[in-house]
C-alpha cells in the first residue's frame, strides 16, 4: 500500500488559477507546496509580490507557497504531485516531468477534460506516461471555482482514487477551515463528471448569452446531468457519484456562474461570436471548448446518445449556431424522461 504522511512537500504544475487557488488550500492545510510556473517571470512575481499577478491578482499567498520554474527543484522531495494544466497538454508536458519524480510519489489530478484522439481521462493519460498504478493515483473534483477558493469562500469536493487508504491520506493533506474534502473510490464517475459539466456550461452559456432565463439554463442543466449519468454508468461509474459534488455540485456551480470560463466561452459563442474570435480574446482555459468533441467520440464509442455534446460540438465547430442548437433540442424526437 502507497503511504503518505499527513504533511510534507507537495509540488504544483502549474500556476494557473487553480494550481495556485489549490496551492493554498494545501499551504492552510500545513503542507510546504512549490508552485511550478511555465514562465519563469510568473515564479519570481510570486515570490517576490506574494500573488499571482496574471491569474489571481490581489490574492495574498500564504508564506509556505513557493514558486519555481525549475522542474527538479520543484519535485525534488515532494511526495504529493498536483497536475494542474490544461487537459490537451497534460501528456506531452508529464512525459518531460516524469523522469523527475519521487519514487512513490502519489500523483493528483484537478484537470477536468478528456484527451482529443486517445479519449483518455487524465488519471489514465497520468497511468500510461508514469506507469504508476490506481493506487498512485487521485483526483480532486467538485464545485470549486477558483477565485471563490482563492477568496477562502466555503465550499466541498471529492478526493477519488481507487485506493481508498490513499483518497483519506489526501483527504488530511487538503482539508481547510474553508475547504471540506469528500473520500470517493469513483475516479471515473468524478473525472466524467468535471468534464462533462464542462461541455454543458457551454449550452447553458449559449442560452444565457442568447437572452434566455432559467427555463432554459434549468431544462440544459438537467438534462445535461442525464446524459452524463448516461455515459458514466454505463462505463462504471457510481451514479451517487453524479449526484454528488463531483456531478450536479460542480454542474451547478459552474453553469451559474459568470466566474466560470466555459459558461463565458458559451455565452460569447450565444451572443454570436466564432470560436477564433473567443480563443483571441483570452489566454485561460475553457476544457468544454475541446472536450465536446472527445466526450462525443467517447459517447459514440460506447454506444451512449449524447445530444448535448454532438450540438455543442456543431457549434463550436461553426458547423451551427447557437440558435440553432436550441431549436435543434426542442425538435428533436420526443421520449421518455428516463430512456
Ligand atoms: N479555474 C478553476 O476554477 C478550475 C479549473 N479546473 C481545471 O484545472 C485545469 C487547469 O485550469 P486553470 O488553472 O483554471 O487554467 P488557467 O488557464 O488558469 O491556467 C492554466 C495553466 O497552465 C499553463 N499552461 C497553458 N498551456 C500550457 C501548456 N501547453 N503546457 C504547460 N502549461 C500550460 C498556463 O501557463 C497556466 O499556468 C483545467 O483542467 C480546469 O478545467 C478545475 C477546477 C476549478
Ligand atoms: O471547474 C470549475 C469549477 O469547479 C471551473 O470552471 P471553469 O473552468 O468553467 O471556470
Amino acid at each position: 500500500m502507497t503511504t503518505i504522511p499527513t504533511h510534507g512537500k507537495v509540488a504544483v504544475f502549474s500556476a494557473g488559477s487553480w494550481g495556485t487557488a489549490f496551492s493554498m488550500v494545501l499551504a492552510d492545510a500545513g503542507n510546504e507546496v512549490v508552485l511550478w510556473a511555465r514562465r519563469p517571470e510568473v515564479a519570481e512575481a510570486i515570490n517576490e509580490q506574494r500573488e499571482n499577478p496574471d491569474y489571481l491578482p490581489g490574492i495574498e499567498l500564504p508564506p509556505t507557497v513557493s514558486a519555481t520554474h525549475d522542474v527538479e527543484k520543484a519535485l525534488h522531495g515532494a511526495d504529493v504531485v498536483v497536475l494542474a494544466t490544461p487537459s490537451q497538454s497534460l501528456r506531452e508536458n508529464l512525459t518531460t516531468w516524469a523522469p523527475h519524480v519521487e519514487p512513490g510519489a502519489v500523483f493528483v489530478s484537478l484537470m477536468k477534460g478528456v484527451e482529443l484522439g486517445t479519449l483518455d481521462r487524465m488519471s489514465e493519460v497520468i497511468g500510461q506516461v508514469t506507469g504508476a498504478g490506481p493506487d498512485r493515483i487521485a483526483v480532486v473534483s467538485g464545485p470549486n471555482l477558483a477565485k471563490e477558493i482563492a477568496r477562502r469562500e466555503p465550499a466541498a469536493s471529492v478526493v477519488a482514487c481507487e485506493d481508498e487508504d490513499v483518497a483519506r491520506m489526501l483527504q488530511r493533506r487538503c482539508h481547510t477551515a474553508a475547504f471540506r474534502p469528500y473520500t470517493s473510490v469513483d475516479v471515473l464517475g468524478c473525472e466524467l463528471g468535471g468534464a462533462y459539466k464542462n461541455v454543458v456550461a457551454l449550452s447553458v452559456g449559449m442560452a444565457v448569452g442568447l437572452g434566455f432565463g432559467d427555463n432554459t439554463t434549468a431544462s440544459l442543466i438537467t438534462r445535461g446531468l442525464a446524459e452524463t449519468a448516461r455515459l458514466a454508468m454505463k462505463l462504471g461509474a457510481n451514479p451517487l457519484t453524479l449526484m454528488g459534488l463531483a456531478g450536479l455540485g460542480d454542474l451547478v456551480a459552474t453553469c451559474s456562474s459568470p466566474l466560470s470560463r466555459n459558461r463565458t466561452f458559451g455565452e460569447r459563442l450565444g451572443q454570436g461570436m466564432s470560436t477564433e474570435e473567443i480563443y483571441a480574446s483570452t489566454r485561460q482555459v475553457a476544457e468544454g471548448a475541446k472536450s465536446c468533441s472527445s466526450l462525443l467520440a467517447l459517447a459514440e464509442r460506447t454506444g451512449v446518445d449524447a445530444p448535448i455534446a454532438e450540438h455543442v460540438d456543431a457549434v463550436v465547430a461553426g458547423r451551427m449556431t447557437a440558435q440553432q442548437m436550441m431549436e435543434s433540442f426542442i425538435a428533436r424526437d420526443t421520449k421518455a424522461e428516463t430512456d
